[in-house]
């Protein structure tokens, strides 16, 4: 809460200025029925035109004041609850960019979305409601009791009934209305991933003819959604008759008891039309705290799952006086033990003691799931090891400023993503100041430039959200440029040119032993062709390491590369590990 209450400090002024001019409007509103009873009383039935100017310029004043006092309360209430939207959304974004890796597994990207975008405007319209409406209601509620009680003590006890008989039906229903809400936003969850999945990942679903399921896992999403609101909107509906039942049951009563007084003389014309109006606005205040309720408990909802995301702490530090210098790329891993969840006890990395000299290029062989991205991904410190160390350039990934280490270890991802804009554009994600040339240069490293110079804008082609419009081979390349731009001590290479042809998968290689001798080269790989010129392989098997030597050394004395290498040389095509370890069970 106070994460989020942190947020309206900017607005601290607009949050202060809504509710002082709520009361000034509905004051002055109050007094409205009181000086019209004194223009009945005073002026009309004594024909004392000189009263009725004088209050009727009165009630003008109190109109004109109220008037703009709800103006005023208005603009300072939606500036103050947009601009708290606004903080609050800026906030989880940033919180969002601190999260490590294992942060980023907890939320599903949907929980995301739906957190930043409907929680966040259900805390706005709650937010308005509590400065404006929140304030008005309890008033107006007020005022008019007292109101009353001073005009007619006897007639007010009909109204307290009526109140004391609505607020408990009002309650009821905001009750039942709360429990429903708290459900329905749940179901927004499922709604979002449903639509997210669908969305992002469209050509799988062509693909595979799965529009139909997909539209009835929507339906089935929606629908439930659709059931939750009528039920709390049917509930909420239930208010109004409720309501009207009240004031006009009261409205009968007032005028039979009001009438009696009246023709007994020992009421007045106007006060009796004053208590009218006194009562109907005591009900409409009661009817908007209902609503002001049913608003919380949908953002009390919302508040808890957007402090879930503010609370939650980043779980990779930066420790005190972080190392902002390498000294070269040498790795090595110090019997290592990884798990995803720290102490469940499920290690995907078991011991493992590597020690890579700068420069040298090692490639990574091992079946599906064996933890060969793992293992890369915690030489930039996407994760903290469970055991061991893991260390670059002589000192500890912990030691390290962690934006400068991932600066210096460059990554390209399995999953490689690129982002609308021109193809220089994302090249320059990897150096923001690179030049042209540097740019072309890297390309030409990653064998990028040849397909780039047949574009018809060349460099300034402009890449669609997701590089829908490059092929999956171009997509990687540019990736790898995207990562030489660093200049990095270490470049990993997570099998990023599994979509591009074996002859220019060598023609890359063959690049980077000329233009970055002095950068430590990890090569994930599914092909044997793509690792075998590299100076040692790391053969890794369910977390371990079963072999780290040369191609040659391998083929003789490690049986799981001899397997996958014979396999593919037979076969002529990329071998899957797993299967081949099944052959041999
Ligand atoms: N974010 C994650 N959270 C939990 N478990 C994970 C996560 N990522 C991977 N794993 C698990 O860790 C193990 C190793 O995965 P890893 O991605 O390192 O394998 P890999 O050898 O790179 O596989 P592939 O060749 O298919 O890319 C797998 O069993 C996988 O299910």
């Amino acid at each position: 809460m106070k994460e989020i209450l942190a947020q309206i400090k900017q607005y601290k002024k607009d949050s202060i200025l809504t509710p002082v001019f709520t009361a000034l409007e509905v004051f002055m509103e109050m007094l409205l029925p009181f000086i019209m009873a004194k223009i009945i009383d005073d002026g009309i039935e004594k024909g004392n035109m000189t009263n009725v100017y004088i209050f009727g310029g009165v009630m003008v004043v109190a109109a004109m004041v109220s008037l703009l006092s709800g103006f005023l309360a208005g603009k300072y209430a939606a500036s103050a609850s947009s601009g708290f939207a606004c903080n609050l959304r800026e906030a989880i974004y940033r919180k969002v960019q601190t999260y490590s890796f294992s942060n980023i597994d907890k939320f599903s990207t949907a929980g995301l979305v739906t957190r930043m975008t409907t929680d966040v405007t259900n805390v706005q319209n709650a937010y308005q409601m509590i400065i404006r409406i929140a304030v008005r209601a309890p008033l107006m509620l007020i005022c008019s009791m007292a109101m009353c009680f001073a005009v007619s003590g006897s007639m007010s006890t009909i109204f307290l009934a009526a109140i004391v008989l609505l607020g408990i039906v009002l309650g009821i229903i905001v009750k039942k209305t709360m429990k429903v809400f708290t459900e329905a936003f749940k179901k927004y969850d499922d709604l979002n991933a449903s639509i997210q999945e669908n969305v992002s990942a469209i050509r799988v679903v062509k693909a595979y003819v799965r529009e139909d399921f997909e539209q009835k896992k929507f339906k089935k999403a929606s629908g439930n959604l659709y059931k939750m609101f009528v039920k709390a909107e049917s509930l909420i509906a239930l208010n109004s008759p409720v309501m009207m039942f009240v004031i006009y049951s009261c409205i009968m009563l007032i005028s039979w008891l009001g009438a009696k007084n009246v023709v007994a003389g020992t009421m007045k014309t106007g006060e009796l039309s004053s208590v009218f109006t006194y009562v109907i606005s005591a009900m409409m205040s009661l009817m908007m705290l209902s609503t002001i309720f049913v608003m919380i408990s949908m953002s009390t909802a919302s508040i808890r799952r957007i402090s879930e995301i503010l609370k939650e702490t980043p779980d990779l530090h930066n420790g005190e006086n972080p190392a902002k210098d390498m000294k070269d790329g040498s790795v090595d891993f110090n019997n290592v033990s990884f798990s995803y969840k720290h102490g469940s006890g499920k290690m995907v990395l078991n011991n493992i003691d590597l020690h890579i000299k700068s420069g040298e290029t090692i490639g990574i062989i091992g079946s599906t799931g064996c933890g060969k991205t793992s293992l890369v991904n915690l030489i930039s410190r996407l994760y903290d090891v469970d055991d061991g160390s893991v260390c670059v350039g002589g000192k500890d990934v912990r030691d390290y400023d962690m934006e400068y280490l991932r600066n210096q270890v460059s990554v390209v991802l399995q999953k490689n993503v690129l982002f609308s804009g021109t193809i220089l554009d994302n090249l320059r994600w990897g150096s923001e100041n690179a030049t042209d040339a540097e740019c072309i240069e890297a390309c030409e490293a990653a064998c990028a430039d040849e397909f780039i110079e047949r574009f018809p804008e060349k460099y300034e082609t402009y890449i669609e959200q997701g590089g829908t419009n490059v092929s999956g081979g171009q997509k990687q390349r540019l990736c790898i440029a995207r990562a030489l731009l660093k200049k990095p001590k270490v470049l990993i290479l997570d099998d990023s040119t599994s979509a591009v042809d074996t002859a220019t998968d060598a023609k890359i290689r063959a690049a980077f032993a000329k233009s970055i001798p002095g950068t430590t080269k990890f090569i994930i790989a599914q092909r044997i062709s793509s690792v075998q010129d590299a100076d040692r392989i790391i053969v890794l098997d369910g977390g371990r390491v079963n072999g780290f030597d040369t191609h040659e050394k391998l083929v003789e004395t490690n049986e799981i590369y001899r397997e996958i290498y014979e396999s593919q040389v037979k076969g002529g095509g990329d071998f899957d590990v797993q299967s081949a370890g099944k052959e041999e069970a």
